[in-house]
């Protein structure tokens, strides 16, 4: 029952960007046609949880690793199992749901096991009254190390700076040494966001180093916008550490350096290299080469910060990187939010934590999970228990700032309303025709009558009507289209080989936006055509921000503003240069050396009132504590990533309360989204934390968006 699958990259930065001019799908799928690996043998009792290399999760570009094969070469870092249960042999022709269950069920009985290993070390006791969860742990009671040896290690004669664990983060270390120490190849340090992650990560680093001799090598992957923030902790926190950022031009300096020491079998000339996921995504020659390079190394800890990125096991990222992860000595995962949709992603994660453990090749993962079992969120508790780290800022930090959330419900006026209006008239007509020409359809729905595809693009239409309806083609007619496509053809607006014809086609795809943005870039001292200021408040949104921002202003506030689109980034620039306030921009076009540039200048210069960000690129892992207000402008389906964005100012370092605002149009798909995101908050809050349960009776409506379309057009 192996299952095939094609190999499916999920939406990167630069991909979900031109989203915001039309949709287009997602990479081009690439059918993974290799004949499956020989089934691996079964498991020796011992447990290694060293990768096992002979699974079909390599990419193309894997070569043989030079030297010792896995099984001798993993520095003897075992875990020890009694596994006696799992010798019983399963009956041959069981029933196919019974194998599933009887797999998931061995997981669990290891992951008990290792639980109540981990406790005696930790705390001293497997019955643990005391202490159900790590996160329970007290700094009084943890074992290897205390203050003082994070003293010894990390302190520096030259400088000034003392690196002082608060008393959660120093449990931290301790559970990252402990699963150091008993073997275990994998953990995830999930404390919510801004509680120190990165901080205690370089620490446990460091004394890997002080106390067990381990210099490393250790590869950083994170997210490009944080590359610098994790180059400035690491000098700041261990500045005897050697680090070398492999990313722009630090990788045209050092690429045939670290080549040709990787080829000749030397050791890297540093402690830490620190990537971005962006070099596992593509199959470039340059990625492919660099990838060589890294794999040739055999890592210490391979740190994967912002791990949710790996909620994908099928994803080129997810599988190149798991190429160069196999033979470390642990896979350590940073994450704030380690459940994003279902359990699905999150056992991902966990596959690639400690693939030996939880590989799924012979479970329908996707029929066990989604089941109906009552049982499933306790038993994915256990079975995170003993990997798994997460405080949450309201156990561990009482003096932290409080976080008021606002859903602000706006109203659209007249012609916002209209282009809604249009819009759902022409789908549902097309919806119409489309189920009257076939008999055996179900009138009441949509979905499986349209492609998937048109279907998301209806759904994005909305969306971007219920944002700003600039960002649909409504005000420009079809006649201003030729009259302007004249006019820009001949100064090669499109450059100059395409023909009219083509520059027609081409301008009766944009939004009225883009064609102002068109006219304004080309039309010199032409003003004719542009769109004036009025334009910009047609949307309920920016008329609320119209009135809220200066109020903010004047409070002595200082704002973030998030929106999943860059289009919708520009009208918002458009909107703060209207209201007259200062502000910077970060989105997945800046460039990678500027970013911490402008969160520096954010947070220093306190006449920067705003800073626009993409929720993709500018949502993760940085700090932007100069603002104390976030406006989540369009909400994204995943709550996660709008919680990400949140904690950029609510976290360490922040001094004032924040109060987060949430835009919702209402009567559009806005409210939809909004729905959905509560709902995966409750799962996320069932897994993750202890007491609370999911309620399915209040089941708010866990709606597709074909159910959600259906609904709009056919109802
Ligand atoms: N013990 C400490 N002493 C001083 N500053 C600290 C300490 N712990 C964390 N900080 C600071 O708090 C801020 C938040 O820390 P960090 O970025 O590591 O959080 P995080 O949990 O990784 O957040 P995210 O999940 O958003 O990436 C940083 O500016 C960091 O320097």
């Amino acid at each position: 029952m192996k299952r095939e699958y094609a190999e499916i990259s999920e939406i990167s930065d630069e991909e979900w960007e031109p989203h915001s001019e039309s949709f287009k799908p997602s990479r081009v799928l690439k059918i993974n046609t290799r004949s499956p690996e020989p089934k691996p043998k079964p498991p020796p009792p011992i447990e290694s949880f060293a990768y096992n290399k002979d699974e079909n999760l390599e990419d193309d570009d894997v070569e043989e690793v030079v030297g010792p094969t896995a099984a001798t070469n993993n520095r003897g870092r075992r875990f020890i199992v009694d596994d006696d249960e799992e010798e019983e042999e399963e009956e041959e022709g069981e029933e196919e749901q019974e194998q599933e269950h009887g797999d998931f069920v061995e997981a669990l009985q290891k992951c008990a096991k290792i639980s109540a290993e981990l406790k005696r070390e930790l705390y001293g006791t497997t019955t643990s009254a005391a202490c159900d969860r790590y996160a329970e742990v007290e700094a009084s009671s943890v074992r290897i190390v205390t203050q003082s040896d994070i003293d010894d290690a990390c302190g520096d004669e030259d400088s000034d700076f003392q690196p002082v664990l608060k008393p959660y983060q120093l449990v931290g270390v301790n559970f990252l040494l402990l699963l150091y120490r008993k073997g275990i190849a994998g953990a995830i340090l999930a404390d919510e966001m801004g509680l120190g992650k990165t901080i205690q990560a370089i620490t446990y680093l460091m004394l890997l180093k002080h106390l067990n001799n381990d210099p490393g090598p250790h590869l950083i992957v994170c997210p490009a916008s944080v590359l610098e923030n994790w180059e400035r902790e690491l000098k700041k926190w261990c500045p005897s550490f050697s680090v070398l950022q492999y990313h722009g031009a630090g990788r045209t300096a050092y690429s045939r350096e670290l080549s040709s020491l990787a080829k000749a079998g030397l050791p890297p000339p540093f402690n830490v290299l620190l990537v971005c996921y962006s070099l596992f995504e593509r199959h470039s020659v340059q990625q492919k080469d660099d990838r060589k390079i890294l794999k040739r190394w055999r890592w210490s800890c391979v740190l994967m910060d912002e791990a949710h990125a790996l909620k994908d096991k099928n994803s080129y990222r997810w599988k190149n990187l798991m190429s160069v992860a196999w033979n470390a000595n642990q896979r350590l995962m940073l994450t704030g939010t380690p459940l994003q949709n279902d359990l699905h992603e999150l056992w991902s994660l966990l596959e690639f934590m400690m693939p030996d453990l939880f590989a799924t090749e012979d479970v329908d993962l996707k029929k066990l999970l989604n089941g109906e079992d009552r049982d499933l969120i306790g038993r994915m508790k256990s079975i995170l228990g003993p990997f798994i780290l997460r405080r949450l800022k309201s156990d561990v930090m009482q003096q932290l700032v409080p976080k008021i959330q606002r859903v602000e419900y706006v109203t659209m006026e007249r012609p916002q309303e209209d282009a809604y209006r249009v819009a759902i008239e022409e789908y549902r007509a097309v919806s119409r025709a489309r189920i009257a020409k076939l008999s055996d359809a179900d009138l009441a729905t949509i979905v499986g009558v349209l492609p998937q595809r048109q279907i998301s693009n209806y759904f994005v239409q909305f969306r971007k009507i219920a944002n700003h309806p600039l960002l649909v083609r409504r005000i420009y007619s079809d006649d201003d289209v030729v009259r302007f496509a004249k006019k820009l053809h001949p100064m090669g607006a499109f450059g100059f080989e395409c023909t009219l014809e083509r520059v027609i086609e081409e301008l009766k795809n944009y939004s009225d936006f883009s064609i102002h943005q068109l006219l304004r870039s080309y039309g010199g001292a032409d003003t004719r055509g542009i769109l004036s200021e009025e334009h910009v408040m047609l949307s309920a949104k920016c008329r609320v921000l119209s009135k809220l921002l200066p109020s903010l202003k004047k409070g002595g506030h200082r704002v973030l503003i998030f929106s999943q689109w860059t289009s919708m980034l520009d009208i918002l620039e458009w909107t703060l240069d209207v209201i007259g306030v200062t502000y910077r921009r970060l989105d997945g076009s800046t460039q990678v050396t500027e970013r911490q540039a402008i969160v520096d200048a954010f947070n220093n210069d306190t006449s920067i009132f705003a800073c626009l960000l993409s929720t993709r690129a500018g949502g993760q892992g940085l700090n932007l504590t100069g603002a104390d207000t976030v406006v989540i402008h369009d909400m994204d389906f995943n709550p996660q990533i709008d919680r990400q964005a949140e904690d950029r100012c609510h976290r360490i370092g922040q001094t004032r309360p924040v109060t987060i605002y949430r835009l919702v149009t209402k009567g559009t798909v806005d409210e939809n989204v909004y729905e959905i995101a509560k709902r995966k908050l409750i799962l996320d809050a069932a897994v993750l934390e202890s007491g609370v349960e999911v309620d399915n009776e209040g089941d708010t409506s866990d709606k597709t968006m074909g159910e959600i379309l259906s609904s709009i057009l056919m109802g």
